[in-house]
C-alpha cells in the first residue's frame, strides 16, 4: 500500500497545474457578475468581482475574493459595511467600468447610488444588493476572502441577470 506523503514532500510539490491552465478550466465555470463597493474610514471604492458565493443561511453569510494588488484594497482593508451589487442583464458596461484601470470618481460617475443602513453604496438598478458587515477576513496566496455577514436585502423583481461565461457577457431572462 502506498504510504501518505510527509507534510515536508507536500510543501515541495509543484503546483499541478499553471497558472494559465487554471484560468481557461476557470472561464467554462458561469457566474454572477456583481459590483462591490464600501465606504467608510478608508474611503468611497468598488470593483468588479465574480468570485462571490453563498457561505451559510444562519447568520445570513457571503465571500468575497478580492485580490491584495487591486487598487481598492486599501479602501476594503480598512471599512467592515460592503454591499454586493448584483449586476442586472443591461449593466455589461457598468462592470467594465469598475473592472479595468479607471479611478473611484469614474467608476461611481457610471450609475446612481443611494446609502445602505451599513453605509455602503447601493447600486440603484442592481438586481439584488446585499448590505453586509465583514465578519471575517482570511489570506489565501494572492487574494483577501471577505466574509459578509448580510444587514439588509434589496431586490428588483422583473428584470433579467447577467451571467459571466467562456470571457464574456450572457444576459438570462426567466420564462
Ligand atoms: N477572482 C479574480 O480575481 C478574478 C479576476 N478577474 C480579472 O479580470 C481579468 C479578465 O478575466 P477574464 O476575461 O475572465 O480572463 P482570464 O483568462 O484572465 O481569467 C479566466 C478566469 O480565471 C479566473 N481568474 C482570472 N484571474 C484570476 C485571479 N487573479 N485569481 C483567481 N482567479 C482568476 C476567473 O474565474 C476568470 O474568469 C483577469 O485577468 C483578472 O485580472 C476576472 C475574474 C475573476
Ligand atoms: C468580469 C470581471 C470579474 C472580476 N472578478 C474579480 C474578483 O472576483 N476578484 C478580484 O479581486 N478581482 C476581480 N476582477 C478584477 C477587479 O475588478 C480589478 O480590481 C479591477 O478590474 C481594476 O483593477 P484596479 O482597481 O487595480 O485598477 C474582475 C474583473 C472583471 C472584468
Amino acid at each position: 500500500m502506498k504510504s501518505q506523503p510527509q507534510l515536508r514532500e507536500v510543501l515541495t510539490m509543484p503546483p499541478l497545474v499553471d497558472k494559465q491552465s487554471f484560468r481557461n478550466a476557470m472561464s467554462t465555470l458561469a457566474a454572477a457578475v456583481n459590483v462591490v463597493t464600501t465606504d467608510g474610514p478608508g474611503g468611497r471604492a468598488g470593483f468588479t468581482a465574480t468570485a462571490v458565493c453563498s457561505v451559510c443561511d444562519e447568520p445570513p453569510t457571503l465571500l468575497v475574493c478580492l485580490n491584495r494588488g487591486a487598487s481598492v484594497y486599501d479602501a476594503f482593508r480598512q471599512n467592515d459595511s460592503i454591499c454586493v451589487n448584483t449586476l442586472a442583464d443591461h449593466q455589461s458596461d457598468l462592470s467594465n467600468l469598475f473592472g479595468s484601470k479607471t479611478t473611484m470618481e469614474q467608476r461611481f460617475a457610471g450609475a446612481t447610488w443611494s446609502t445602505a443602513v451599513t453605509g455602503a453604496p447601493v447600486l440603484e438598478e442592481a438586481l439584488v444588493s446585499f448590505d453586509c458587515t465583514v465578519s471575517k477576513r482570511v489570506s489565501v496566496g494572492t487574494h483577501d476572502i471577505l466574509f459578509c455577514e448580510v444587514a439588509n436585502v434589496r431586490h428588483q423583481d422583473d428584470i433579467g441577470g447577467l451571467v459571466y461565461f467562456d470571457r464574456g457577457y450572457h444576459r438570462l431572462k426567466s420564462e
